[in-house]
């Protein structure tokens, strides 16, 4: 796979009134799953509309391979890409959808089998697509995006309506197109599954990227010098530490967040002051806790309480 992924930089779009994308940067590296993240309404689907050339931009550029996707002579085998699994015609088999495709690219019948096997959907190629389930949409979807074998894959939601065998399917999947040296951006809402699936993340927020890092850094930034306690005497507990200089919350019944101590020094203060204690365990920061701290000041759209909603 020789080939650059993708490099936005500095894209801004408005909508009327709406800044959509407001300096969004950000590169797909060939060989990595980048998960791309963020509330809504934060400029992902834009993004990725800009990348394939459906949307135009005030400012900026996005390439793919090193040239803006209208100036690739035969996109569909540099790039491939899923916005909308539901944009299909219902009366069509996925087997002659995708011969459809195959044929108006100069490709094979032979190769339409092979992505339909890759995807899993061979058992249901012969029936008409407007009765598969969201899940088998997205497969084949994807079995679309990878007709002309693109060393860049890019999927919107592809997590969308997959059931649990489905989840763990699409996870092991975008790992190997990875592990076959393909740049991967794959946006979700699912910050559980980008966990165990992306290398790199990037986060959107109102219309840039927020965050641009690997996840593993992500991570252990977010874990830093963090201990979960528990405890049934949580109060002598948290003055102990606190007075030991230690920040203290308390985040469950029976569990405190300790921060500014290491956890010997705590398991060593709570046996001298004979606290009872049942866990003292270096924090793990999950992606979910990342992503709620750096989305925090950026989320668009708030819950809001019936009565505001109505004021
Ligand atoms: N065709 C359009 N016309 C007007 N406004 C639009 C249009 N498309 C997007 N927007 C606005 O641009 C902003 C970015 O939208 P976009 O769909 O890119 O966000 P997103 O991160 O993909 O959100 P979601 O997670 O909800 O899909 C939003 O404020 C949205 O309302």
């Amino acid at each position: 796979m020789s080939a650059t992924g993708i490099v936005v930089a500095g894209l801004r779009k408005r909508y009327g009134a709406t800044l959509a994308l407001d300096g969004m940067s950000f590169t797909v590296r060939p060989g990595l799953v980048t998960g791309f993240l963020g509330p809504n309404g934060a400029g992902k689907s834009t993004t990725m509309r800009v990348i394939l050339g459906l949307d135009a931009v005030e400012e900026g550029t996005a390439l793919v391979d090193g040239r803006p996707y209208h100036r690739l002579r035969h996109p569909l085998n540099h790039i491939g890409s899923l916005l909308d699994a539901a944009a299909l015609h219902p009366g069509r088999t996925a087997r002659h959808h995708l011969l459809w495709l195959a044929h108006s690219q100069g490709l094979t019948a032979r190769r339409v089998d092979q992505v339909i096997e890759q995807v899993g959907l061979t058992p249901a190629a012969r029936r008409k697509a407007g009765g598969y389930s969201l899940g088998m949409r997205q497969r084949l979807g994807i079995a679309a995006a990878l007709l002309g074998d693109p060393p860049t894959i890019m999927l919107d939601e592809p997590f969308n309506g997959m059931d649990p065998d489905g989840i763990i399917w699409m996870r092991g999947f975008l790992r190997s197109l990875a592990a076959q040296g393909r740049a991967v951006l794959v946006s979700s809402h699912l910050m559980s599954e980008m966990q165990d699936t992306a290398d790199h993340l990037v986060v959107a927020g109102r219309g840039k990227a927020i965050a641009d890092a690997a996840v593993a850094d992500l991570i252990t930034a977010a874990s830093r010098n963090r201990v979960t306690l528990r405890t049934t005497a949580g109060t002598h507990a948290m003055r102990v530490l606190a007075h030991a200089g230690a920040t203290v919350t308390a985040t469950g019944r029976d569990t405190i967040t300790v921060s500014g101590l290491p956890a010997e020094r705590i398991v060593a203060l709570l046996g001298k002051n004979a606290v009872p204690f049942s866990e003292v365990s270096a924090h793990r920061a999950t992606l979910e806790d990342v992503y709620l701290e750096l989305t925090r000041e950026a989320v668009e759209f708030r819950a809001t309480t019936p009565a505001e909603a109505s004021r």
